[in-house]
């Protein structure tokens, strides 16, 4: 853990909070009389953190899926600190793929050059390893069946998470037949009784309560993992506002999906609501009723392979002036999310999030695209049983280079799905967590308010980001990492990073900017760690007109 302290005038740390004055600074542009006329602007914003981390539980609907069981085991298994053999030899738990857990940030830079820190050093973050888990499944398997049914961990691991993880079962889950594939009837054993859509909420709510009480927890989290389910109708008087939606679910009318009636249980309840999948459960009347409880809400459809590679290529050739003309993305996977995709409406859920992915890139450039130019874009997905979760996705992106010529790259990708999506599982919850605890004000208000209840910074995480009404849409990679990574860093006070690194580009570099040689300085740099057990104060100075001078 590498503890940072921020010195500033700006930034005030008390017991319960971190608070920063930050001057937010954008580029205003008119159009006036043919030109564009840009302003630099400069908006004071005050961040308030708390710095208690709460005791957290997360609920996952589809806990006894292929990523339920999954994620249960690695924050289990990273718990116990677990090792297992394999025939290429021994392996530990750990949380790859996780930004939270296992990718860095670089803090600022001295005279040994750039200092990355672990993400979740940045702000007090829940660890992954004391989040208490439960959830619904519509399957009766307890956790350690369904491990060994997702066939994604090595056999000498579920072994040793046997003894923990059979004795955590689903509570029963709603089961409305027409909003998933027919085939997944024969896993449907436990599942509440009747259609009754207003006692299944109040059921679903008392569970909330109900695991809120018993594991003493300070807030739930609720996340969506199980099966896609189709698209539903979207209709005024039926869950176009969030009263309209209450009075549907009363009457119980057919198309409200499960999904929604999770995220209303969710909400009504205080709780964040995340869904990791690609139907539209935040019909107008979801997101109504989380503004008017104020209660975040965020999605859809995890963002964890070849969408996300999607979400880099697509941003690196476009913006290097090459221009995508046609992308092919064909998957075979043989899990049974592979299976539910097999069938028609849960397969179309899924090519509309896969599909919209290049939409604001494309946008962005109109040197290469006209108005309504766009790349041909072809989604398949094919369900082979006998690869089970290790997806096998193969992509062709063809573009137009200078002077009529053509690149074409060629992608075989091959991954267990399960532990792409478990890192993200974790991310979107933790951070969703971490949101509830920041407050905002701007300019000389004087309440402090909350992000909006659309959780678009959460976007990174997601195929098909949901973000508030008339916001923009943001797909590429990095510019959502960036957003997240600055509005934290803002947080405690500290400018986002611009990689101008001017200090390194005078004409006459100042010594104290000469770097040392990379393997002296990271020498340097760990053992300076190592001398402060990991603590490193940040000395800034606070005054925008004073040069920035960074010592460790
Ligand atoms: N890489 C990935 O794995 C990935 C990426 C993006 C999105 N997703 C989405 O995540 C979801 C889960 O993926 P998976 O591989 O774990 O699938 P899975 O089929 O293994 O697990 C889904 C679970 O949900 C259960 N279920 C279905 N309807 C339910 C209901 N109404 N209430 C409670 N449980 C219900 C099923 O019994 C099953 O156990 C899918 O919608 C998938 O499209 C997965
Ligand atoms: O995240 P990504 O790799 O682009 O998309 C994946 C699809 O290709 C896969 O077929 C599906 O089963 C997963 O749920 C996931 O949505």
């Amino acid at each position: 853990m590498t503890s940072i302290q921020v010195e500033s005038p700006n930034v005030r740390y008390t017991d319960d909070f971190i608070e920063s004055q930050y001057d937010y600074e954008t580029t205003e542009v008119r159009k006036e009389n043919g030109k564009l006329v840009a302003t630099p602007k400069k908006t004071r914003y005050t961040f308030r953190v708390e710095r208690k981390v709460p005791r957290v539980g997360m609920m996952l609907v589809g806990w006894g899926g292929n990523n339920g069981s999954t994620v249960t085991a690695a924050t289990l298994a990273n718990k116990l600190g677990l090792s297992w053999r394999t025939k290429d030899g021994t392996r530990h738990a750990n949380y790859y793929g996780s930004i939270t857990q296992a990718s860095t940030i670089c803090l600022g830079s001295g005279p040994d050059g750039d200092i990355y820190v672990p993400f979740h050093d940045l702000l007090p973050m829940v660890r992954p390893d004391d989040l208490v888990i439960d959830g619904w499944d519509i399957s009766s398997e307890n956790l350690a069946d369904s491990m060994e049914r997702a066939k994604v961990l090595d056999y000498d691991l579920q072994v040793q998470l046997k003894p923990h993880m059979e004795r955590l079962r689903p509570r029963p889950s709603l089961y409305y037949p027409d909003f998933i594939a027919a085939n997944q009837a024969d896993r449907a054993d436990n599942v509440l009784p009747g259609y009754d859509k207003a006692e299944h909420l109040e059921k679903i709510r008392r569970d909330i309560r109900d695991f809120k009480v018993t594991s003493n927890l300070d807030k739930v989290i609720v996340l969506w993992t199980a099966n896609t389910e189709r698209f539903c109708d979207v209709c005024p008087g039926l869950n176009d506002t969030g009263d309209n939606l209450i009075k549907s679910i009363e009457r119980g009318a057919a198309e409200i999906s499960p999904s929604t009636i999770f995220a209303v249980a969710s909400i009504l309840e205080g709780c964040c609501y995340i869904n990791g999948s690609p139907q539209n459960t935040f019909v107008p009347g979801v997101i109504d009723l989380a503004e008017r409880e104020r209660v975040y809400i965020a999605g859809d459809d995890f963002k964890s392979g070849q969408t996300k590679l999607k979400s880099v290529l697509v941003d690196f050739l476009v913006s290097a002036g090459i221009k995508p003309t046609s992308i092919v993305s064909y998957n075979h996977l043989g899990n049974n999310d592979g299976r539910n995709l097999s069938a028609p409406l849960q397969f179309r859920s899924k090519e509309i999030s896969k599909s919209n992915v290049v939409d604001d890139m494309v946008a962005s450039n109109g040197i290469l695209y006209g108005p309504e130019e766009k790349p041909d874009h072809c989604v398949v997905i094919k369900y082979v049983p006998y690869v089970g979760d290790s997806k096998r996705a193969m992509d062709e992106y063809t573009s137009e280079i200078m002077m009529g010529g053509h690149n074409t790259i060629a992608i075989h990708n091959t991954c267990e799905d399960s532990l792409l999506a478990s890192p993200i599982i974790l991310d979107l919850v933790i951070l969703a967590e971490m949101c509830q605890r920041i407050q905002f004000r701007v300019r000389e208000e004087q309440e402090f308010q909350n992000f909006n209840a659309v959780l678009s910074i959460l976007s990174y995480l997601c195929k098909a980001p949901l973000v508030p009404r008339g916001t923009p849409l943001v797909n590429a990679l990095f510019r959502q990492r960036a957003c997240i990574e600055n509005i934290f860093r803002a947080c405690i006070g500290l400018p986002p990073q611009n990689h101008m690194m001017l200090e390194h580009k005078h004409e006459k570099i100042p010594e104290r900017n000469v770097i040392k040689t990379a393997q002296s300085s990271m020498v340097d740099l760990k053992s300076k760690v190592m001398q402060n057990n990991g603590t490193m104060a940040v000395h800034v100075n606070g005054s925008s007109e004073s040069e920035g001078e960074v010592s460790n």
